[in-house]
């Protein structure tokens, strides 16, 4: 039986060394044969020039560029066909550096499924092996914080990107097994100890590696065997947090995390007054939220640095009919064991992560949200609601 070549995906933000990192493993690849794809946006292909010009494309090597834009946006058709043809080449690795404004998880995707358009299933000769993320230690929090959007930095991926550069960063990390932190010649190590711990706050199962110019052992990225879809989907630090996994805090640098959990509605003005006062010691926060005014919808909260995101995620299971909310719970334990007599699955579960977090502050300043008991009994319809629309 054919081997599956094993696939590493490189991601990082634009300048945090992604090719420097590409560049270490070609020139250390113990005589493997490694096939590079690189996918650059802009005009002038930078990434593969240097590539090149290091002589690395070789007889052994072979170096795919990908120039119909960003892997993440166009249905990675390219990359697909490209894997397919490559799968006929005798290589032990492949490697793709994505532009540094895609999202990790469209990438992964080409890999777990058939592409039923193009009749290529890439399964047959690859397995994802390692995703990658290269974090620059010296710009990471002034990135995390800079409060612009894609388009402000003029690295949409699509034209209205409005993606925020920390949205981007925080998917980047949440979504790797090895998080390589370069520059770390340019930073304090008290400052690269805190990153490092608060790198592990958002992401507890990743490998957390420092280092210099892209100097990483290829034995580290490569054909580590850590990939797993359903694993890494769930790796994200508030994930854990809501299920129950606490992380452990790193007390020395004063990062750490907790659950608000509540039974009660929120009430919208109040709630979101709340939000446009934004704690800034919380630098991250995901969850759910139950908001009176919109009885029916799951609200989603996601918080990345300055950028906030409220949006719906479906309906609550108790909407559905008494058979439909059956099967679901049947499928869902968590929500069947902590069903409400009254109000069924209807909850608000926010995880947040931060620097100094004062847990009581948070709770009783968001207990002053929720619904009175007086509130409670009245009709919740007719409360104002400033939420934008979310479906
Ligand atoms: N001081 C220092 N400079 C580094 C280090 N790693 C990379 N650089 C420099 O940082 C710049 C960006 O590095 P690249 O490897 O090109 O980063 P990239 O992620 O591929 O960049 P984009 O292709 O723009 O997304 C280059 O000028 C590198 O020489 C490091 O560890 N320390």
């Amino acid at each position: 039986m054919k081997k599956e070549i094993p696939v590493t995906v490189l991601s990082g933000y634009l300048g945090a060394g992604k090719t420097s990192v590409l560049n270490h493993l070609l020139h250390n690849k113990q005589g493997h044969k490694i096939a590079v794809v690189v996918n650059d946006m802009s005009e002038i292909n930078i990434d593969s020039a240097m590539v090149k010009q290091g002589g690395l494309v070789r007889s052994d090597e072979k170096l795919v560029e990908l120039q119909n834009g960003c892997i993440c946006c166009t249905l990675r058709e390219d990359l697909i066909v490209e894997l397919e043809q490559l799968s006929q080449l005798d290589l032990d690795y492949v490697l793709i550096e994505s532009t540094g404004i895609s999202e990790p998880i469209p990438v992964a995707q080409t890999f777990t499924y058939e592409a039923d358009e193009l009749d290529i299933d890439l399964r047959k000769h690859y397995k994802l092996d390692t995703m990658v993320t290269v974090v620059n230690a010296e710009q990471f929090w002034s990135d995390y914080y800079s409060g612009e959007n894609l388009l402000e930095r003029k690295q949409e991926a699509v034209p209205d990107d409005e993606r925020e550069v920390s949205d981007l960063l925080i998917d980047q990390i949440e979504f790797a097994n090895v998080i390589l932190v370069n520059k770390i010649d340019l930073i304090p190590n008290e400052d690269l100890e805190k990153l490092k711990a608060a790198l592990a706050t958002f992401n507890p199962s990743a490998r957390i590696i420092p280092i210099e110019h892209g100097k990483v052992d290829p034995d580290d990225v490569l054909n580590t065997s850590l990939f797993d879809f359903e694993d890494v989907s769930s790796s994200a630090g508030w994930i854990k947090e809501l299920n129950e996994e606490h992380v452990p805090e790193t007390e020395e640098y004063g990062i750490s995390s907790f659950v608000y959990r509540s039974s009660k509605p929120f009430h919208p003005e109040r709630f979101f007054k709340w939000l446009e006062q934004w704690p800034e010691e919380v630098v991250r926060s995901k969850g759910f939220f139950w908001l009176a005014s919109r009885n029916d919808t799951i609200g989603l909260l996601s918080q990345a640095g300055k950028s906030l995101n409220v949006q719906g995620a479906g309906n609550w299971i108790s909407t559905f009919s008494e058979a439909e909310q059956e099967e679901l719970l049947a499928e869902d334990l968590q929500a069947k064991e902590s069903w409400h007599p009254e109000f069924g699955d209807r909850k608000t579960e926010l995880v947040f992560i931060g620097i100094k977090l004062n847990p009581a502050t948070l709770i009783n300043t968001l207990d002053k949200c929720l619904l009175t008991d007086e509130e409670i009994k009245e009709d919740w319809t007719l409360i104002p609601d400033p939420f934008p629309s979310f479906v």
